[in-house]
């Protein structure tokens, strides 16, 4: 396994780029460490195959380099990188048995015998394969090709980095779901380097140590899926982790005030006033609260704005609160026996998770 390191990366399809957006990927400076489980999140466009794509060796980046554990791998073929890769769809031996697929890898590099027997034991028990090692890969589902896949991509210990390409996009939901846990367990017991593409933030969420979201050919930040939740760095990462995603209100600081302004009113919230110093001045001003911090109750709380409750919706293990601010609606996260009713209410915006962006950018 690699530590990965990449450097002033950046990547254009076309011959001269001139402007910013003609670059799929704009530039870059990231480590990412031997043994970490990183995810590569974002929409579709966002340049997470561009950038899976360059580390694979696929893409050649019209600037910056490319190293692994230190050496400069930018120009190397593929199949000099020493990865593993795992695509979207099986690629698999249909007339082999499963476990002479998960042992190709294995004995295309002359790994001994013995050790490849052991090594294909331990990858199809982690898989719950072992029950089908004999059978022929021919007559199985696509489920359970595609996990074939996976099994024949973890199933070296010599690899750089094995890179997943949206691996569970033609698994069934239920098992999905199962192999997602499954996949964590792996890389904690077989400490792999797994780089992970996936527009899916809970497929991310679940699997990664580190989560990389993209938004427009830039990384908007990369942390534990814990920091993206918590401490959003930009307006897109709390739009785009979380389900309802963050609230976010255009606002003003308001002058002389300890509070903000939304839509002409002020609100007078307990923020740091240093922090709405430095906000105020700057240029087009959000306030990001998420629903799971957004405190609402149909009784005056110490701190709360007034507003109105339009709707609750009960969705089993929690409810959903739609309140009216200003002319924005916001939403708030409550446990599931909340009494909470539609009409008169109080919002309250705890201040270590109320937060102002300038510019999309975080005002600390
Ligand atoms: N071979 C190519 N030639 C020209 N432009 C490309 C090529 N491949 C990708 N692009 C463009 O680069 C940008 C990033 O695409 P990329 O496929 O890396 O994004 P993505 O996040 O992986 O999206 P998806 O999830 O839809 O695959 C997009 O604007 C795309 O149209």
């Amino acid at each position: 396994m690699a530590r990965i390191e990449l450097d002033e990366l950046a990547h254009a399809y076309m011959p001269d780029p001139q402007e910013p957006e003609d670059y799929a990927l704009k530039p870059m400076t990231m480590t990412w460490q031997d043994g970490g489980a990183y995810a590569l999140l974002g929409p579709s466009g966002c340049g997470k195959s561009t950038l899976l794509n360059i580390i694979s060796g696929l893409v050649r980046p019209s600037h910056g380099r490319v190293l692994f554990d230190g050496e400069e791998v930018t120009n190397l073929p593929t199949e000099a990188r020493n990865i593993a890769q795992v695509f979207q769809f099986p690629v698999i031996y249909d007339t082999m048995t499963v476990h002479d697929n998960l042992a190709f890898p294995l004995r295309n590099r002359r790994v001994p015998e013995s050790e490849v027997r052991t090594r294909v034991a331990q990858v199809a028990e982690l898989l719950e394969l072992t029950g089908d090692l004999k059978n022929r890969a021919s007559g199985l589902s696509a489920d359970m090709k595609q996990k074939i896949s996976l099994g024949r991509g973890l199933v070296r210990k010599d690899v750089a980095a094995i890179l997943f390409d949206e691996p569970l996009t033609v698994i069934d939901p239920h098992l999905k779901w199962q192999l997602r846990s499954k996949l964590k367990q792996i890389h904690y017991e077989l400490k792999l380097s797994l780089i992970y593409v996936t527009h899916d933030q809970v497929e991310a969420l679940t699997f990664a140590d580190q989560v990389v979201l993209m938004e427009g050919g830039e990384v908007v930040q990369a942390g534990t899926p814990q920091a993206l939740f918590e401490e959003p760095e930009h307006v897109f990462v709390g739009y785009f982790i979380g389900s309802p995603g963050m609230n976010l209100l255009p606002c003003a600081v308001a002058p002389g005030a300890q509070g903000v302004q939304v839509d002409g009113q002020t609100y007078e919230l307990p923020l740091n006033p240093d922090r709405l110093e430095r906000a105020r001045g700057r240029g087009n001003l959000t306030l990001g609260i998420r629903p799971e911090f957004l405190g609402c109750s149909n009784s005056p709380q110490p701190g709360a704005v007034q507003a109105d409750i339009t709707r609750v919706e009960d969705l089993g293990n929690y409810k959903i609160a739609t309140a009216v601010m200003g002319q924005h609606t916001v939403k708030a996260k409550l446990a599931e026996d909340a009494a909470i009713l539609t009409g008169p209410g109080y919002l309250s915006f705890p201040p270590e998770h109320t937060k102002l962006y300038a510019n999309s950018r975080i005002v600390r």
